[in-house]
């Protein structure tokens, strides 16, 4: 005979409530597990004691299923319960070695590297954020920018990451981790590009235009309405550099407005791309590990054994921290074939006691894990 729904759910009902208040009961102890720590300064996370445990817990679960799950069950209870115990303890329990900043140290003398020529977009996203009260200077590759900033010929860098039309920039990524640099501050560029010529020249004069692939693919209708062919050029700064520097009517540049004046070109049509939400997610990068205090994105790298459940886990730590994750990526990890490093976005400001949580025991989980910053984003 089936049970009755009612008399099944009142059976949970009572289950429910015991289970609570065993919970309870069970943080109650966790309480003074933090004021033993506290007083000794033993670390809150023990992972050690929590594999034990959880060993010890899959031999009472009855069925293959059960075992899986009451380990799945009890990873999330220790989790909380460590979250509670570094709430008690205070900020600092966990050790960041990131240092929270008023402002960031910037001055006429201050030193900033951007990407590309100048009147590029990445010069445009420093100015925007710094003013031009800074020294800058360029670099025309996004491995120089970095090392650059890297070895502290330049106090910060600017490059681009991501783009609302492409994606992620993917080599951005892999340099990240290659050089002890963070991420200090992001900028987003709404991206309008134009139609350059030199002086005089009006639209129907062009023939031929040059910019970077992603100019001409964002303007590829605009080219096509006026007969105009695109040939791909290293930057849309570099292209509107060319133009200036070849004098030659039919030829124009697909380049930001900036990018004209610059080289003393004419606008001849502004915002010829097809898309209106073209963006482009820009970071600041140092070598100083700081953070805003208004910081609430913090990016991550890591990599997970190659075993079922070693990325679920990992992930579960932003969940039982009630950290919300706004993006992920993963990029092939050298010398190892079809294995990845992932890196991930997550809301939060290393203050947060839920933040040092996750962090001390994504240590324990993952493999060079490395926080590549806390920032800004609005
Ligand atoms: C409660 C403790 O702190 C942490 C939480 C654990 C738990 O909830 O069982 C186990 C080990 C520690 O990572 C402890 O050290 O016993």
């Amino acid at each position: 005979m089936v049970v009755d729904l009612k008399e099944s759910r009142e059976k949970i009902d009572k289950i429910d409530r015991e289970i609570t208040r065993l919970f309870e009961e069970r943080m109650e102890v966790a309480n003074d597990v933090a004021a033993y720590k506290r007083s000794t300064g033993k670390k809150v996370y023990d992972p050690e004691r929590e594999q034990q445990k959880l060993d010890t817990l899959r031999g009472y679960a009855s069925t293959e299923f059960n075992e899986t799950a009451v380990e799945d069950l009890f990873r999330q209870i220790m989790s909380i319960s460590r979250k509670y115990q570094y709430q008690k303890l205070g900020p600092g329990a966990a050790t960041i070695p990131f240092q929270q900043v008023d402002a960031l140290d910037v001055d006429e003398d201050t030193r900033v590297v951007y990407f590309g020529e100048r009147g590029a977009f990445s010069e445009q996203a420093m100015l925007e954020y710094f003013g031009d009260r800074i020294t800058a200077f360029n670099k025309t590759t996004f491995r120089d920018v970095i090392e650059t900033v890297a070895n502290g010929e330049a106090k910060y860098g600017v490059v681009p990451i991501e783009n609302t039309s492409t994606g992620s920039i993917t080599d951005i990524y892999d340099l990240l981790v290659e050089h002890d640099i963070t991420i200090v501050a992001e900028h987003v560029v709404k991206v309008e590009q134009a139609l350059l010529g030199v002086p005089g020249a009006k639209t129907e004069d062009i023939k031929e235009v040059y910019s970077h692939p992603q100019g001409l693919l964002q303007c590829a209708p605009f080219l096509e309405e006026h007969g105009i062919q695109g040939i791909e050029y290293a930057s849309t700064a570099g292209a509107a550099k060319k133009v200036a520097e070849e004098k030659e009517k039919t030829h124009g540049a697909i380049a930001s407005t900036r990018a004209a004046e610059v080289f003393g070109l004419d606008v001849l049509q502004e915002r010829i791309n097809y898309q209106s939400t073209n963006f482009t997610r820009f970071i600041i990068i140092s070598n100083q590990k700081v953070f805003l205090k208004d910081a609430n994105k913090i990016s991550v790298a890591f990599e997970v054994k190659h075993v079922p459940g070693a990325l679920y886990n990992m992930l579960a730590n932003f969940y039982y921290n009630e950290m919300n994750l706004t993006k992920i990526e993963s990029r092939p990890l050298h010398g190892k074939k079809w294995e990845y490093r992932f890196f991930v976005d997550l809301e939060g400001n290393l203050n947060e006691s839920a933040v040092e949580n996750a962090l001390a025991t994504m240590h324990e989980c993952a493999s060079n894990l490395k926080v590549l910053g806390n920032f800004e984003t609005k």
